[in-house]
């Protein structure tokens, strides 16, 4: 188990060069698998799903040619088999359900552990996953614990509405549709902005989508997609995580990012808690003039709140970072996760610093903030963002916290212990048993 061990107390100050969003650069390396040609990709992060995915096509006899800790690597899937009596796909990420559809236009076939899971945020249904799947003519069948996809003709077009705006389910639609036989219409289609860098990479390697970044697509079958040289754009999550960080402990940090226009109601949403951003030759600064407090609201009887729902609402991966301002900042607050329905039993490890949190229901917290702070042995679930969330509260009190269980974060943020020490973090990974 990899702890984190934190001298929390010193103002964050500083600049960011942030890596790729993990929730793109995914999907894209499992649609590199749509094509025999080439693909070169840049600003590749050294991160454990990356890694996983890499030995994937290892194991099934792909090419992947330099060094991942230089950011770039060429993958060529021209000698490629996948043998699911054989292969395996890793089952704790979510993202290995999206190599079944290049997996099926390859080579007819793919396997997928039906426990599939990612971070343990509660309910991560495959069903969506699986309707798609037969929409587009495979047929599916269940074995050892395992779900095998089959489709020994071309798949062919769909018209299909889905449920939720779910993310890895419209990604997988899409790569379902983009070589399928004829047009596909997916309504209720997610919009995320990983989605829609994803859905731009398709396009890059010759897919024909309409409708990119709203909740419809129209995706034309093409015969064939080519090899193409790819450069990963910043990750949002990892800009506002740093941003974050400067202004819980007291500091001021600039993260480059060049997509601002995703930003508005991230912006406003630090405001409520007496951050402001501000955006000048392609980095975004945080800065808290007044120090954390929560905005009153001009509605009597109602909570300051941050509501998280599929985009464009407030991201979801982004709430727990918010939860930590808000039990740091004075006044009070409530969040609502929409989306997940087991994501917020971690908020009573906040208790152990000190933090005064109520979990109303499944989907809600207040935090009662401005309470005096101390050091804490905490634990993390394996949740990403919330390994941040209880290091940010750490980082921001005078003495020694312990994060244990924290390795969640290698899976999306590279070197992000080496950043912060940049920034003036006394920090460091402990192994424990
Ligand atoms: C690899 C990847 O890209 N992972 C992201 C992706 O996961 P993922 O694609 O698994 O998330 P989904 O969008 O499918 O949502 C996850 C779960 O939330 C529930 N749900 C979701 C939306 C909704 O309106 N109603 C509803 O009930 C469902 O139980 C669903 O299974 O999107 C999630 C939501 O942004 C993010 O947290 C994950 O980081
Ligand atoms: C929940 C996340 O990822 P995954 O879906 O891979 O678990 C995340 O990136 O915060």
């Amino acid at each position: 188990m990899s702890d984190l061990i934190v001298h929390g107390g010193t103002p964050l100050n500083g600049r960011i060069e942030p890596s790729a969003n993990k929730n793109a650069v995914l999907p894209i390396l499992c649609a590199t698998l749509l094509t025999t040609e080439p693909i070169t990709l840049h600003r590749l992060p050294n991160i454990t799903d990356v890694r996983k995915i890499l030995d994937v096509f290892r194991s099934i006899g792909s090419q992947i040619d330099g060094e991942i800790e230089s950011g770039t690597l060429t993958i060529c899937h021209a000698q490629a088999h996948f043998d699911e009596s054989r292969h395996r796909l890793p089952e704790e990420m979510r993202s290995s359900i999206m190599l079944v559809p290049p997996l099926l236009h390859r080579f007819g076939v793919a396997r997928i552990e039906n426990d599939v899971q990612g971070c343990t945020l509660g309910a991560r249904e495959i069903d969506p996953h699986v309707e798609v799947f037969k929409g587009f003519g495979a047929a599916i069948e269940q074995s050892h614990g395992s779900l095998i996809a089959r489709s020994p003709q071309q798949l062919a077009a769909h018209q299909h509405w889905l449920d939720y705006a779910s993310v890895t389910t419209s990604e997988n639609f899409a790569m379902c549709a983009v070589l399928a036989d004829g047009q596909s219409t997916l309504v209720n289609a997610a919009c995320e902005p990983h989605v829609q860098e994803f859905c731009g990479f398709l396009q890059l390697m010759g897919a024909q989508i309409d409708g990119v970044g709203t909740s419809k697509l129209v995706i034309q079958g093409v015969e064939q997609l080519r090899g193409v040289e790819y450069t990963f754009v910043e990750d949002y999550h990892e800009v506002v995580t740093f941003l974050a960080l400067g202004a819980i402990t007291g500091g001021s940090v600039s993260v480059r990012n060049t997509a601002y226009e995703h930003f508005p109601l991230i912006t406003r949403t630090f405001r409520k808690f007496g951050i402001e951003l501000s955006h000048q030759n392609g980095y975004t600064t945080s800065f808290a003039p007044n120090g954390l407090i929560v905005e009153e609201p001009f509605t009597k009887n109602i909570l300051q709140k941050v509501e998280a729902a599929p985009w464009p609402y407030f991201p979801v991966d982004l709430l727990p970072i918010f939860i930590a301002l808000g039990a740091r900042a004075s006044g009070s607050a409530l969040f609502w996760n929409k989306v997940y329905d087991g994501a917020l039993g971690w908020t009573a490890e906040l208790g152990k610093f000190g933090a005064h949190v109520f979990q109303s229901d499944p989907h809600r917290v207040i935090t009662f903030g401005g309470k005096t702070l101390r050091p804490a042995e905490v634990e993390s679930p394996y949740i990403i963002r919330v390994a941040i969330a209880l290091l940010m509260l750490a980082a921001s009190i005078e003495g020694r916290s312990i994060i244990r269980n924290a390795s969640p974060i290698r899976r999306a943020h590279p070197g992000f212990v080496e950043n912060l020490v940049k920034l003036g973090a006394n920090i460091e990974w402990t192994e424990s048993d």
